[in-house]
């Protein structure tokens, strides 16, 4: 249901790139956002300078880079929406200094990467790749060699988050033995078994996935020395981030018929749009199976992404809730009905509430709920009033020392 709000929605101008699930648009429409910008593709850089300036929202996949120059020149953005879960393609510290929450949707696609990383690894386990290009070519190999059942194998997942642990699940419900490594202790789920050690990991499993998330200690993780450490004939699997395996590694490692086959998905250069070409050296090996970053790309996951992400971002601009913001202070804030709500924005310094406090009572105005959160260097104050003249406050509010902005809903 359309909320009232002290701005015309029809003013505030949404962008969504990427193709995300059309559900978004017509969610932001319902709610009286009309004015919807809808594309297929991701934009450039450049791109994007020219065109962020006019939008108070933006909704991106993984390709869109909104940068720190991005977020300079988006003088109206009030929040990001990230319709996926890698929230690495946003500055978030920048998105944060200029008090922009960054939305994103963490669970709505993992069923869909452990599935595909499931059927990946018996179709690898039993060597379909090779044998699939060879039969498009004419070459019949029938043939038992290196064709194994998965049951009694053994699955090395590194990082055990919300998508290793639903393969774990997978793949001990097709009897395999599942072993992980992660850097935090983890409740492990069924009869895997947390290891200390990467290299105990890598050096005791048939097949390694990775579900890591991008950050420094995991960029390049697999590198030479570690795919070294893997067992003659296991099999690599990266639906993760494309910086955490390193491909000429890789490409070397089956090169020496060091492992039986691998699949990837993500990669660290990825074509900007289907349009152009995508460049791989792992592209000459018929034991690998490549795809174009579409882990998470089913219908039921986009769709449940895309209502998900839209919610966030409406719920945000409606009524200032923001729940699962990934680089703000969360704050979960009822319906403000018939009374007018302050949402203060500013670094976190002492004194600012009292500040704000100060005001409000100079100006008659009186309090009927208040909210403050904090988030390293971000303070957030939502302040709900019942009388008193609170866009007077509000001017004054934006005069605190420290404030990075501030806007009124009623
Ligand atoms: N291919 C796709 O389309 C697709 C789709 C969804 C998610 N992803 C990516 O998959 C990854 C995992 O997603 P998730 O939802 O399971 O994340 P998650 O945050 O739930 O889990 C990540 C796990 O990795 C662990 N971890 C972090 N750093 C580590 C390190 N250095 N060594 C070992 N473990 C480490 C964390 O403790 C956590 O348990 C993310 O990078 C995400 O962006 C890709
Ligand atoms: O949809 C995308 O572009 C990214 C999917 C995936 O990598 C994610 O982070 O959720």
């Amino acid at each position: 249901m359309p909320t009232n709000t002290s701005y015309n929605k029809q003013d505030l101008k949404v962008l969504l790139l990427e193709g995300v699930h059309p559900v978004a648009e017509d969610i932001f429409r319902r709610d009286g956002y009309d004015n919807v910008t809808y594309h297929k593709t991701a934009l450039s850089e450049s791109e994007l300078l020219d065109t962020i300036r006019d939008y108070h929202f933006i909704g991106i996949r993984s390709r869109s880079q909104l940068t720190e120059s991005v977020l300079n020149a988006a003088n109206k953005l009030v929040a990001v929406g990230c319709f996926c879960i890698g929230t690495n393609q946003v500055n978030l510290d920048a998105a944060q200094s200029r008090g922009i929450p960054v939305f994103n949707a963490p669970y709505s696609n993992t069923r869909s990467v452990a599935e595909l990383v499931l059927g990946e690894m018996i179709m690898l386990l039993r060597g379909i790749p090779a044998k699939n290009a060879a039969a498009h070519r004419g070459e019949w190999h029938k043939s038992a060699a290196q064709s194994n059942e998965a049951r009694g194998k053994t699955l090395g997942i590194i990082g055990y988050g919300h998508i290793g642990t639903q393969l774990g699940i997978l793949a001990e419900g097709i009897g395999m033995k599942v072993r992980f490594f992660d850097i935090e202790n983890k409740l492990t789920l069924g009869n895997a078994e947390q290891v200390a050690e990467l290299n105990d990991l890598l050096s005791s499993s048939d097949v390694v996935s990775l579900h890591v998330p991008e950050t420094p200690e995991t960029k390049g993780m697999m590198g030479q020395t570690q795919i070294a450490q893997m067992k003659q004939d296991s099999i690599l699997i990266n639906a993760s981030r494309g910086t955490v395996v390193d491909i000429d590694a890789l490409a070397q490692a089956l090169e020496d018929k060091r492992l039986a086959g691998a699949a990837i998905d993500v990669f660290p250069t990825e074509p900007k749009s289907n349009s152009e070409e995508f460049q791989s050296p792992l592209r000459a090996f018929d034991n690998v199976i490549l795809t174009p970053h579409i882990g998470g790309s089913t219908q039921e996951a986009q769709e449940n992404i895309a209502i998900e992400v839209a919610d966030k971002m409406i719920k945000y601009s409606n009524n200032g809730s923001t729940m699962s913001a990934v680089n703000f202070p969360q704050v979960s804030l009822p319906e403000h009905d018939n009374r007018h709500r302050i949402l203060h924005i500013h670094h976190n310094r002492p004194g600012v509430l009292t500040q704000i406090n100060q005001i409000l009572s100079e100006n008659n105005v009186n309090i009927s709920g208040q909210y403050l959160q904090t988030q390293g260097d971000l303070g957030y104050v939502v302040t709900d009033i019942e009388d008193g003249s609170s866009q007077t406050a509000l001017d004054k509010m934006r005069q605190i020392e420290g404030t990075i902005r501030a806007r009124i809903l009623y």
